[in-house]
């Protein structure tokens, strides 16, 4: 095993009940040391299950896991060094003690010997993830999104070496989900923790991202950096995870002013030009995006999704003109 990786699935596969469409099959990854690893794929595409095989709380049907080199066996054959320095911050509610207040809750997960040190830790994870206030609170009266803090926070504070994340933002608010996604990975990079994340977000994903595994259907069909995959995905599956974009056949698109031979055309909504040149396309809906909008125009029955940055400047009702820079063209078997 090379030195740079920390984590790898050889050829590893999980089906649940003999059932081959379910779980993941014959995967092989590998997962570099101190880097932030998503795993990104449709609803039921084997996300989970493969960070549980990871996790060795699931058992792998066939192939093997690896940790530095070492194979990880699962939990029930008995905990391994792996298994000390990996946390998991699963996706619902945790096993957690709900009458046990917040700082307990964290604090109990720490070694007894250095009380100060301790007490140290915790309260810099609090202060990190904006629960200090709640420190006294029974962690079952928290809301959702408090309670992926509480989590993360008692993942961190064992500084472990592996950190693995299952849609660890989905109830935190909007407002906050950016801030805290950056201070996890000012966290990550700091304390050198190599992290593995299942998200659906594209915003979450190619903002944490160092590297991208896209699984579908149990299985590996791409992976690289989010910059790679989101500027040449090789699968139209790819570019619909990570970006907001229109689906066009080769005809849709020759409105669109695309000639392509290929059957599919995708168009991400940041390569459509809007101007009043043209005036072709209605504007049938102005989505509020801050400081920009998302328009969604129609030309004989084509709708396409676009970004507006000049705000207010084509309301619902106007007809504008529209020019595609760039595209992606797909046969059918690269779906
Ligand atoms: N314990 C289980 N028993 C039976 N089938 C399961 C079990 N766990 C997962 N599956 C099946 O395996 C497939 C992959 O599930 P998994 O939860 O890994 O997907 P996912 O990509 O994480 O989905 P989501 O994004 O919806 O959480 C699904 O078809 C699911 O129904």
């Amino acid at each position: 095993m090379q030195d740079d990786l920390i984590l790898e699935t050889i050829s590893v596969t999980k089906n649940f009940f003999g059932d081959k469409s379910s779980g993941v099959n014959n995967v092989t990854i590998f997962i570099p040391k101190g880097k932030v690893t998503a795993i990104v794929g449709e609803s039921g595409s084997g996300k989970t299950t493969l960070l549980n095989l990871l996790y060795g709380t699931l058992e792998p049907d066939h192939g093997e896991v690896f940790f530095k080199g070492e194979q990880v066996l699962s939990r029930q054959k008995g905990l391994q060094h792996a298994h000390k320095v990996m946390r998991m911050v699963p996706q619902h509610d945790t096993d957690l003690d709900p009458r046990i207040s917040v700082w307990d809750t964290i604090f109990e997960g720490l070694p007894a010997e250095d009380q100060s040190q301790a007490i140290h830790r915790v309260t810099e994870a609090l202060n990190l993830l904006n629960i200090y206030p709640l420190r006294e609170m029974p962690f079952g009266k928290l809301s959702g999104g408090e309670k992926q803090r509480v989590t993360i926070a008692k993942a961190l504070i064992s500084r472990p070496e592996v950190l693995l994340l299952d849609e660890p933002f989905n109830q935190v608010d909007a407002t906050y989900r950016e801030g805290l996604q950056h201070d996890i990975r000012y966290i990550v990079k700091e304390w050198k923790v190599t992290v593995v994340l299942v998200s659906h977000d594209p915003a979450e994903i190619l903002s944490m991202a160092d590297e991208l595994i896209v699984l579908k259907e149990g299985e590996i069909v791409e992976n690289g950096s989010p910059e790679q995959l989101y500027h040449s995905p090789k699968l139209m599956y790819t570019a619909q995870i990570l970006a907001s974009c229109t689906r066009l056949t080769s005809a849709q698109a020759k409105n669109c002013g695309i000639k392509s031979k290929r059957s599919v055309i995708i168009v991400y909504a940041e390569h459509i030009k809007i101007s009043s040149i043209g005036n072709k396309w209605l504007v049938k809906m102005v989505l509020f995006k801050g400081f920009f909008e998302e328009l969604i125009v129609e030309k004989d029955g084509l709708t396409l999704r676009a970004l507006n940055y000049d705000r207010r400047k084509y309301p619902v009702g106007s007809k504008v003109g529209i020019s595609i820079g760039k595209y992606f063209e797909f046969g059918k078997w690269e779906s």
